[in-house]
């Protein structure tokens, strides 16, 4: 266990501010950046439209560690419970257990596959976008997911993972945790098709009952909204490999 105080004031400086003092990194691992020894697993969470996906992609080709985008399993799920009656929210439902249990979801690259079938604009579409909050605030699409995620995420070792829970839920032991925000004016610009829906999203994710969107005691919150991406990625970049030394 480490300590980062000598360059807080440098991240502040840079936009990022750290949240709690809690330092939970348990592993190190065989990742491109040669501190480490065993896994270590970086976690970036935050609303749709605050730069999740392209700021995994980045760090972790920078990092030359493989990525998961966890939003495509609830994508995945959703497109094939959609000709299935979901139950309300905190109902426990067999019929959503057996559905898991004969269909195989899968994440691949930036693919979801389902029974083997790689599905790419169809998670895009108004079908999957219509039941995608209630899918993913049902309790037993969660477990079956949580399971998939982290056994996805102790095959891989050591990997960059976004979502929405996955520093407070899925992974609470990474090494290093950023929660990303941007401005609501900017990510309606970057997300010009999803309009009003991002907003009705950003508020079905952070009040459902089950892992709702919000920051991990410990993590990094970034501000993505007006700084380059190269000098984000290289100021998270840092901070990663600070952490992992310091495990
Ligand atoms: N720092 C940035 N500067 C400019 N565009 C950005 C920046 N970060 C993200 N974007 C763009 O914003 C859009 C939404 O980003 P995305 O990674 O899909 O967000 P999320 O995964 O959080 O929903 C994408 O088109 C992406 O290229
Ligand atoms: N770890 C995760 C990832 C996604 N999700 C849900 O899945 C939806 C789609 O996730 P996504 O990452 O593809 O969405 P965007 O951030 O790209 O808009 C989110 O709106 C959440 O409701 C979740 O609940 N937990």
């Amino acid at each position: 266990m480490g300590s980062i105080a000598a360059v807080s004031p440098a991240i502040l400086a840079a936009g990022i501010r750290k949240v709690g003092s809690g330092l939970h990194a348990t592993h190190s691992g065989n990742s491109g950046i040669g501190v480490v020894t065993m896994s270590l697993v970086v976690a970036i969470d935050g609303p749709g439209g605050s730069g999740k996906s392209t700021v995994a992609y980045r760090l972790a080709a920078m990092l030359l560690l493989p990525m998961l985008s966890t939003g495509l399993y609830f994508r995945t799920v959703a497109w094939g419970l959609s000709s299935v009656v979901l139950p309300d929210q905190d109902d426990d439902t067999a019929d959503i257990n057996d559905w898991f249990d004969h269909h195989e979801v899968a994440v691949e690259g930036q693919v979801g596959l389902l029974d083997g079938r790689a599905l790419d604009e169809e998670l895009r579409s108004k079908r999957v976008q219509e039941v995608l909050a209630q899918v993913s605030a049902n309790p037993t699409v969660r477990r079956r997911i949580l399971e998939l995620e982290r056994a996805e995420i102790a095959k891989l070792g050591s990997c960059v993972v976004e979502g929405r829970d996955i520093g407070s839920v899925v992974w609470p032991d990474a090494v290093c945790k950023f929660y990303l925000v941007a401005r609501l004016k900017v990510r309606l610009e970057r997300r010009p098709e999803e309009g009003l829906q991002l907003l009705d999203r950003d508020l079905k994710d952070t009040t459902r009952y089950h892992a709702p969107l919000k920051v991990a005691e410990d993590a990094f919150v970034v501000d993505n909204s007006d700084e380059s991406l190269d000098v984000l990625i290289a100021r998270m970049g840092d901070l990663v490999k600070l952490r992992a030394k310091s495990c």
